[in-house]
């Protein structure tokens, strides 16, 4: 995946810009920084972001150019979102929601929603720059979705939040990190928090990473799991739902944990 994402940022721009759209919903989007047209100051990145749902629908958008894009990426799609209905069937069972899943099969209808749900892989690339103190690759965000999949290449670059201060995440080769994002948050209601992180750059060394997003389906609604609520744990956080993420996006600028915030109801 790594080597392909190389490949293709390496593709002539007039080749990259026909992947171009001002469109959040687009199944398929190069561009720069988060949101380019709302961003006030661009990150030095540029991305290319492929929806994956249904996968029979949006292949035909995806690039075609490098020709093995297209193979590799239906590939890693389909393993990544079985590593990703591991972790949550386990993430579940943290939570107290999930019982014994060959005892109960209605209980776990639960499940069923998460495996039905959304994916999007993007392709990140950080190239070197001249004068990295100015700048970043990628602003302090933290991730919409349920979890996100995080493939890095050997170069550094990734920062988690950790007690206040900015933590490096080396890189380790053929591992993955698992970051929590807003929707588990919400869905945890504040049981996991998910992590604001951010990318610098260097002026050595390009770096590419390949994000690998998961939520529930695009048009569910996300709430804290009625399950985990009673008189002692209140309901923390509002709905939401991919549309109001979306369209927030689309009308300014995503920064740190803004999102989130916005569905807070303590
Ligand atoms: O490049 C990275 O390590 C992080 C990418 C990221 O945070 C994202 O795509 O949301
Ligand atoms: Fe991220």
């Amino acid at each position: 995946m790594i080597d392909v994402s190389k490949r293709f940022f390496d593709l002539p721009f007039e080749e990259r810009s026909k992947y171009m759209s001002t469109e959040m919903r687009s199944p398929v989007r190069y561009g720069t920084s988060f949101n380019q047209n709302k961003d006030e100051v661009f990150c030095w990145r540029d991305l290319l972001k492929l929806s994956c749902n249904p996968l029979s629908d949006v292949l035909p958008f995806w690039p075609s150019s490098p020709a093995d894009l297209r193979p590799a990426v239906v590939n890693y799609s389909k393993n990544t979102k079985l590593l990703y209905l591991m972790l949550t069937e386990a993430i579940l069972e943290s939570l107290g929601i999930l019982v014994d899943s060959k005892k109960n099969e209605n209980e776990n209808d639960g499940l069923r929603e998460f495996e039905n749900g959304s994916q999007l892989i993007v392709l990140n690339c950080y190239p070197k720059c001249p004068e990295p103190d100015l700048t970043l690759g990628m602003h302090p965000h933290s991730d919409y979705g349920f979890l996100t999949l995080l493939l890095q290449d050997e170069v550094e670059g990734l920062q988690i939040q950790h007690e206040g201060r900015w933590v490096t995440v080396e890189p380790l080769p053929g591992s993955f990190v698992v970051n929590v994002g807003d929707h588990l948050e919400i869905f945890s209601n504040g049981r996991y928090s998910s992590v604001l992180h951010r990318v610098l750059v260097n002026s050595a060394k390009t770096r590419i990473s390949v994000a690998s997003l998961h939520s529930l389906p695009f048009e569910s609604t996300v709430q804290p799991s009625p399950k985990l609520i009673d008189e002692a744990n209140p309901r923390r956080y509002k709905d939401t739902n991919f549309a109001s993420f979306l369209d927030y996006m689309s009308s300014r600028e995503h920064k740190k944990k803004s999102f989130l915030e916005s569905r807070k109801l303590t």
